[in-house]
């Protein structure tokens, strides 16, 4: 692989504004990407996958470079030196990689590599609570697929078509597809592409979702004709999916304590001709309250540490804090005792988050069920999905029903 200055330098200055100025990857990314009209894919392809590389790999590539935050631009540059070489690309001669010292990189590069936490790169904290939570061997094995780069797996809109006729559209259009086994509404992608910039993007044919995230719809086991409230829809990923399998019957409150979040929602729900979303924004406890006992399911789809897709979000591991963990633990436990509530008797319930912490997850609906509402509560099910089995994001679904 050659290097071009340029697209060097749009990594370089997409560091800086990640590591320095504490922006996210992905808009951080996006800007970059506008740069410069005439770039194809491919160098679009390096500019992004290069700068997400050198975030995921921040730590290790810092050790072996021997540069401290906050970087300065020659230290973003013996980054990228220590990336480029590692992946035996040759560096040009350019003044940026003088004296690179190549041989030392990589014997640090195995030296470090006998430490997960190196090795991994991640921050101590975070590799402590792993440890804690998911024992050596499971922690180990899923941190190292937690850093493999994520396919791009897609979600057929089944409101506008299905998934062969997709395939086929996307196959005139150059992309390349597969169905997954074991998940009835997806498709990966062979190789990696701009699929927004399709033709059956803009016709509302598909979603970008990930595997592990379809099945928790599918969990909630809905049908055409309900009332179902997803309370914590976000831009509607799941909101989507429900009308999809609800096939545009019946209704669906998707509700959020952002009103930004619901109004992007609202732009994907007219791409996906999904005609049953109602939205309302959590401004205080009267949203909620008026719903009590009137839905046939209940989605909770709770904000997390985010520690199962940290595939697609690298960055997360250097702007989380445990502090913020402890926090949304609190606010996960709340939120299940609030929006059950919304829940008729008889009707089902589905917990989710993207974390593969215990502490998210099962233990917080065990907390739950012996709480004086849990206790109206029957445990059905629950799924925990891990990156290092499933290939896809990790993920925990369980599912609850309220007594009759
Ligand atoms: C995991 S994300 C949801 C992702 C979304 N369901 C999807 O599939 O695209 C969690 C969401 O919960 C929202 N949230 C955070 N605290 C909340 C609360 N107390 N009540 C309701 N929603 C909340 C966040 O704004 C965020 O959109």
């Amino acid at each position: 692989m050659r290097l071009h200055r340029n697209l060097c330098f749009a990594v370089i200055d997409g560091l800086i504004q990640i590591f320095n100025e504490g922006e996210y990857a992905d808009k951080v990314v996006q800007k970059l990407l506008k740069r410069d009209k005439r770039w194809g894919s491919r160098d679009r392809g390096f500019v992004a996958e290069t700068t997400y590389e050198i975030v995921r790999w921040k730590r290790l590539y810092a050790e072996i470079a021997n540069v401290k935050e906050p970087f300065s631009r020659d230290d973003a540059w013996r980054l990228f030196a220590v990336w480029a070489t590692l992946k035996g690309i040759k560096l040009p001669d350019w003044k940026y990689f003088e004296n690179t010292p190549t041989r030392k990189i990589k014997g640090r590069f195995d030296e470090l590599s006998k430490i997960r936490k190196f090795r991994e790169s991640v921050p101590d904290w975070m590799d402590d609570l792993g440890l804690q939570e998911l024992g050596e061997s499971k922690w180990t094995k899923e941190l190292a697929a937690q850093n493999q780069q994520a396919d791009v797996i897609l979600r057929v809109n089944t409101l506008k078509t299905n998934k062969k006729d997709l395939q086929l559209k996307l196959q005139s259009e150059d992309i390349e597809t597969e169905f997954l086994p074991d998940h009835p509404s997806a498709l990966r992608l062979i190789e990696r592409a701009n699929v927004f910039k399709t033709e059956a993007f803009k016709n509302g044919w598909f979603e970008v979702q990930d595997a592990s995230s379809q099945l928790v719809a599918d969990f909630l086991d809905v049908k055409p004709g309900m009332k179902v409230i997803d309370t914590c829809a976000g831009a509607g990923g799941k909101t989507l999916h429900l009308a999809s399998l609800m096939e545009n019957k019946g209704q669906i409150i998707a509700m959020d304590i952002y009103e930004s979040k619901l109004k992007k929602l609202k732009v994907r729900a007219r791409r996906n001709g999904a005609h049953n979303i109602d939205m309302r924004v959590i401004d205080s406890t009267k949203p909620i309250k008026k719903l009590y006992n009137k839905a046939d399911r209940v989605l909770i789809d709770a904000p997390c540490s985010g520690l199962g897709v940290l595939r697609r979000n690298p960055d997360a591991k250097w702007k989380l804090e445990p502090e913020f963990i402890d926090n949304i633990k609190q606010t996960q436990q709340e939120v299940l005792q609030q929006y059950s509530k919304m829940l008729k008797p008889g009707g089902k319930m589905v917990y989710a988050t993207c974390s593969v912490l215990p502490s998210e997850n099962r233990k917080q609906v065990d907390n739950f069920l012996a709480s004086e509402l849990g206790k109206e509560f029957t445990f059905v099910k629950d799924n925990n999905v891990f990156a290092h089995k499933s290939g896809f994001d990790g993920f925990y679904m369980a599912l609850l029903e309220r007594e009759k």
